[in-house]
């Protein structure tokens, strides 16, 4: 079976991936024994990494980090810098493309921040955006202002606000939203009316997708990205 691993700004995230499947993995009592590989990408603090890195090495097992590249297969990264975009953004685009061949996509994983990439039918990465997470929005006020404050339950909703935490909860949520409405703009091709698929990803990710008929959540994303990543990598 292959370990991956998937370190965030707020969390390292592993799995176990075996037939297919992936099953939850302790990061502190692996079956090393039953490992072949380590595949893992980083956008936080990689020292999070050394510990497993070093029990890997000592097991003899082969280790690989996802990096951004101008192309993969038929994916084409938006940005001159490649290696300036999250690997996270990649591998997220990575799986869309895979999952869904020949189909324009807007991905969105919203965690820490919330990012938005828009890929065409032929795979080529248009670009998108990184926004504020949901609690970086409604922290940043919180911190930065006097009198808007939250009361630590007042939930997400598109509703208009009527008092300050849904003013301040409601904000972040449809500004998110609209950030995502926005995206759509960049596929709209009147003559082809072409499907847009939208994929949804992170922490955050099932309460947005449920703001988009015919969107999907998919929590394994990144996960799925990073094993076909390996894969497509791998047989170049
Ligand atoms: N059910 C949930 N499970 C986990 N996180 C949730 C959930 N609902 C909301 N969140 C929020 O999602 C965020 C964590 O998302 P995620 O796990 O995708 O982040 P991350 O991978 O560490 O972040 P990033 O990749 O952006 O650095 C936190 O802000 C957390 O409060
Ligand atoms: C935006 C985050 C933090 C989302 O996890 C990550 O993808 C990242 O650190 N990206 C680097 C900047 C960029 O993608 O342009
Ligand atoms: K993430």
């Amino acid at each position: 079976m292959r370990l991956l691993i998937d370190v965030g700004n707020t969390s390292l995230k592993a799995v176990l991936w075996h037939n297919e499947q992936a099953q939850p993995a302790d990061i502190n009592d692996l079956p090393w024994l039953q490992i072949t590989e380590v595949i893992y990408a980083c956008v936080g603090r990689s020292d999070l990494l050394n510990d497993v890195l070093a029990q890997a090495a000592s097991n003899n097992i082969i280790c690989f980090e996802a990096k951004v590249t101008r192309t993969l297969g038929d994916l084409v990264c938006a940005y001159d810098h490649v290696a300036n975009l999250g690997i996270d953004r990649w591998l997220a685009l990575i799986a869309g493309f895979t999952l869904y061949p020949n189909t324009a996509c807007i991905v969105v994983d919203a965690g820490t921040a919330t990012t938005i990439d828009v890929l065409s039918s032929e795979g080529v990465h248009l670009g998108g955006w990184i926004l504020p997470g949901l609690d970086l929005m409604t922290s940043s006020l919180t911190q930065n202002t006097q009198r808007v404050f939250d009361d630590g339950k007042t939930p997400f909703t598109n509703e208009l606000g009527k008092d300050t935490p849904n003013g301040l909860k409601n904000g972040a949520l449809v500004a998110t939203i609209g950030a995502i409405d926005q995206a759509k703009l960049h596929l709209t091709d009147k003559k082809t009316e072409q499907k847009v698929q939208m994929i949804f990803a992170g922490g955050y990710g099932l309460l947005l997708q449920q703001q988009f008929e015919g969107s999907i959540f998919d929590s394994l994303l990144v996960m799925k990205g990073l094993n076909y990543w390996y894969e497509l990598t791998e047989t170049v």
